[in-house]
C-alpha cells in the first residue's frame, strides 16, 4: 500500500502552527524515521494521518483514497488498515495480555461480540502467532500491568499488527524504554515490516536508533520537512538543520556553522558531536553499523 500525504496542515485552537505544508510518501515494506526536535510537529503528523487529530488543510490518501474527505463511517473502516503503536502503550492495565492483543480486532467483531469481548477463532489463533512474532508466547495470561516496559511496548505491537493493518504509525515506541530494549523493539517493527510487506512510519527522538534501524529518514522542523533521505546521507550539516533550523547547508555563510540559527531550538537542545538529542539529551552518532 501507499500512504501520499500531500501539503498537510495542522493549526492548533490556540493559534500554534504545528505543520505547515508537509508532503509525504510511504509505501512497500519502508521503514521510515521521522526525527525532529521538540515541538516540530512529529506527534501531530502522526495523529493527522489517522485523523485523530483533525488536520486544518491537505489531504492523506491511503491507496488514493483521501482519509480527510471521509465520514465518521468512512473513517471508522478506514482507520482498520491503519495499526497504531503508541509512546504510552494505551493499554488496558486490568486485563491480560491477550486480551489486549485481541482489541486489534475490535474493528472486524460485530457490536455484540466485542461487548463480551467474544472473539473468533481464528483472531484467536492469529493473536497466539503473533505474539510469538513478538517474544511474549507463554504470556498471554499475564496482566499488562505485571509486565516490563519493553514487554508492554510489544504488546503494543502485536495489538496493531493482530489488526492485519496495510500501515504501521508508531509513536515514539523507545522513549520510555532502556537502549538495548529500544533497540529490540526497533528490530522486531523493521522485521514486521519487511514480513508482513507492510510500511512503518516511525516518530523517534534517538537519531541513532534511526539511522541504525530505518531505510529513511525525514527531518521535521518546525512543522516544515528540511531533510528526507538514507541514513548515509544524514551528515552533521543536516542535522543541524533539522534540530536548528536555518538554510540548507549549501546557502549557509562560511560561518554559520557557529551559532545556532534557531535560538528557541538551540536553548531546549544539548548539543554534542553535531548531534541533538530532542528531549535534551545528547547522543554520539554511532560509527558505521553502531549501535
Ligand atoms: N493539543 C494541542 N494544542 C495546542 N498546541 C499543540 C497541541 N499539541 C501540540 N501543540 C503544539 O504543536 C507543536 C508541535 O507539537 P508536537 O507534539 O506535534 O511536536 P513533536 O515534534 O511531537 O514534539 P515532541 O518530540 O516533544 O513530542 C508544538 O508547538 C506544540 O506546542
Amino acid at each position: 500500500m501507499t500512504l501520499d500525504v500531500t501539503d498537510l496542515r495542522k493549526t492548533y485552537p490556540t493559534g500554534d502552527e504545528a505543520l505547515n505544508g508537509v508532503d509525504l510518501s510511504v509505501g512497500g515494506s519502508e521503514t521510515t524515521a521521522m526525527i525532529g526536535p521538540s515541538g516540530a510537529g512529529k506527534s501531530t503528523f502522526i495523529r493527522c494521518v489517522n485523523r485523530l487529530t483533525e488536520p486544518t488543510g491537505g489531504t492523506v490518501e491511503i491507496d488514493g483514497t483521501d482519509l480527510t474527505a471521509l465520514d465518521d463511517d468512512g473513517l471508522r473502516e478506514a482507520r482498520r488498515d491503519i495499526g497504531m503503536i503508541f509512546q504510552e502503550y494505551n493499554l488496558v492495565e486490568r486485563l491480560t495480555v491477550m486480551e489486549n492483543v485481541l482489541t486489534g480486532r475490535l474493528g472486524y467483531v460485530s457490536a455484540w461480540r466485542a461487548f463480551r469481548r467474544s472473539f473468533p477463532p481464528e483472531d484467536i489463533e492469529r493473536a497466539y502467532e503473533i505474539l510469538e512474532t513478538v517474544g511474549l508466547d507463554d504470556m498471554e495470561n499475564k496482566r499488562v500491568d505485571e509486565l516490563s516496559g519493553g514487554q508492554r511496548q510489544r504488546v503494543g505491537i502485536a495489538r496493531a499488527v493482530v489488526q492485519q493493518p496495510k500501515i504501521l504509525l508508531v509513536d515514539e515506541p523507545t522513549s520510555s524504554l532502556d537502549p538495548e530494549t529500544s533497540n529490540t523493539v526497533m528490530r522486531l517493527l523493521t522485521e514486521i515490516a519487511a514480513e508482513r510487506e507492510v510500511p512503518v512510519l516511525i516518530n523517534i527522538h534517538e537519531v541513532d536508533l534511526a539511522v541504525e534501524h530505518a531505510d529513511r529518514i525525514v527531518g521535521l522542523h518546525d512543522g516544515e520537512v528540511v531533510f528526507e533521505g538514507s541514513a548515509d546521507e544524514l551528515g552533521d550539516d543536516t542535522l543541524d538543520r533539522v534540530y536548528r533550523g536555518g538554510d540548507p547547508p549549501e546557502s549557509r555563510a562560511p560561518n554559520a556553522s557557529e551559532g545556532p540559527a534557531d535560538d528557541d531550538a538551540a536553548d531546549e537542545s544539548v548539543v554534542r558531536n553535531g548531534v541533538v538529542s530532542a528531549d535534551g539529551r545528547a547522543s554520539e552518532r554511532p560509527t558505521s553499523g553502531g549501535s
